[in-house]
């Protein structure tokens, strides 16, 4: 990851203030750094001064919390609003659009980490690693013998639905376990050697296993719907690792305990920090608190895409993760 540490003669008007938004904010390490260039309003340190608000020309919004058009209309004066994570379905983008804001979010800062995490997930689901784990840790295995046989990863269909930055890092670590990737997404990547399905209906019944990484929009709010996990069928596994409104999680719950699906590997829900509790008791599914993206490796890389994309925008420079409206 590229990091602009800009001069002292750079081209950035005097000190724009940047308010960061959320507690809790980064480390105090980043915040000084920020402030080495920017007039930094930091919830956790400062008070606001009486027109700082008006004033504010930068947002950075921290983790998932809303950006809505009521947050927009506090700050008259922003000019661009810094995501820190890789989806944006939390800010209002059309009135971003409507008002002129730009809008950044985590670039590919977390793309191998989360890539990483979706292979671990799912050689976790097929080999049962979690559920050994417990059966040693509850005594069983002098009681009850040997744990049942996991599955094979290698050889298995592998359907990506969103071939983007982490989809693509997932595929670059399947193919060498011996995997067959398909994707969708929303057109074709001739630049990738893999086979291209229009719908993700068409790439579930063409696939053993679907890993969910896509960005959450109007268009793929449910996009993992009943009709797609029947496709998938009753040995069929999803992992997903993009938001937990891309998938019907009732009716992924329903599938689940009858026996539809052979299981699941889920780093997102519905309703973070609760999990559909009937969810615990099955051994095929592996549950894990929207972790995917944190190692301190990728923080750092965020922190770098941030100070650029600021540093960027305010010299007039084009931005490093610019998130068009579309
Ligand atoms: O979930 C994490 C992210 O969107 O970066």
């Amino acid at each position: 990851m590229a990091t602009q540490d800009y001069q002292e003669d750079n081209t950035i008007p005097e000190r724009p203030k940047v308010l960061i938004h959320r507690l809790p904010s980064f480390n105090l390490e980043f915040s000084c750094r920020l402030r080495t260039h920017f007039d930094l309003l930091d919830p956790l340190i400062d008070l606001p001064p009486a027109d700082y608000f008006a004033n504010v020309l930068a947002l950075i919004s921290v983790g998932p919390s809303p950006v809505t058009s009521d947050t927009l209309a506090l700050l008259p004066s922003l000019q661009i609003v810094l995501g820190t994570s890789a989806g944006f379905d939390h800010i209002d983008l059309a009135e971003c659009s409507r008002r002129g804001i730009a809008v950044t979010n985590a670039g590919t800062a977390f793309s191998e980490d989360v890539a990483d995490y979706a292979v671990g997930l799912l050689i976790d689901v097929l080999r049962s690693i979690s559920a050994s784990d417990r059966y040693i840790r509850a005594g069983l295995w002098p009681i009850e013998g040997d744990y049942p046989l996991g599955f094979k990863l290698g050889c298995r269909r592998v359907g990506i639905l969103g071939l983007g930055s982490i989809g693509s890092e997932i595929a670059k670590r399947l193919v060498p376990f011996g995997c067959r990737i398909a994707y969708t997404s929303r057109k074709e990547k001739p630049q990738f050697p893999f086979t291209f399905y229009e719908n993700v209906y068409d790439l579930a019944a063409n696939s053993d296993i679907l890993i969910v990484c896509c960005s959450l929009t109007r268009e793929t709010h449910h996009i993992v719907n009943k009709d797609v996990m029947a496709a998938l069928g009753k040995d069929g596994v999803i992992i997903n690792v993009g938001r937990g409104a891309l998938v019907d999680e009732k009716q992924l719950v329903r599938f689940l305990m009858r026996g539809e699906l052979g299981g699941a590997g889920l780093d997102v829900f519905d309703n973070e920090p609760y999990v559909p509790e009937c969810l615990f008791e099955l051994e095929n599914v592996v549950l894990s608190p929207h972790v995917a993206a944190m190692t301190p490796e990728s923080m750092e890389a965020l922190q770098d895409v941030i100070f650029t994309n600021l540093t960027a925008f305010f010299s007039k420079q084009p931005l490093l993760s610019h998130v068009q409206n579309d």
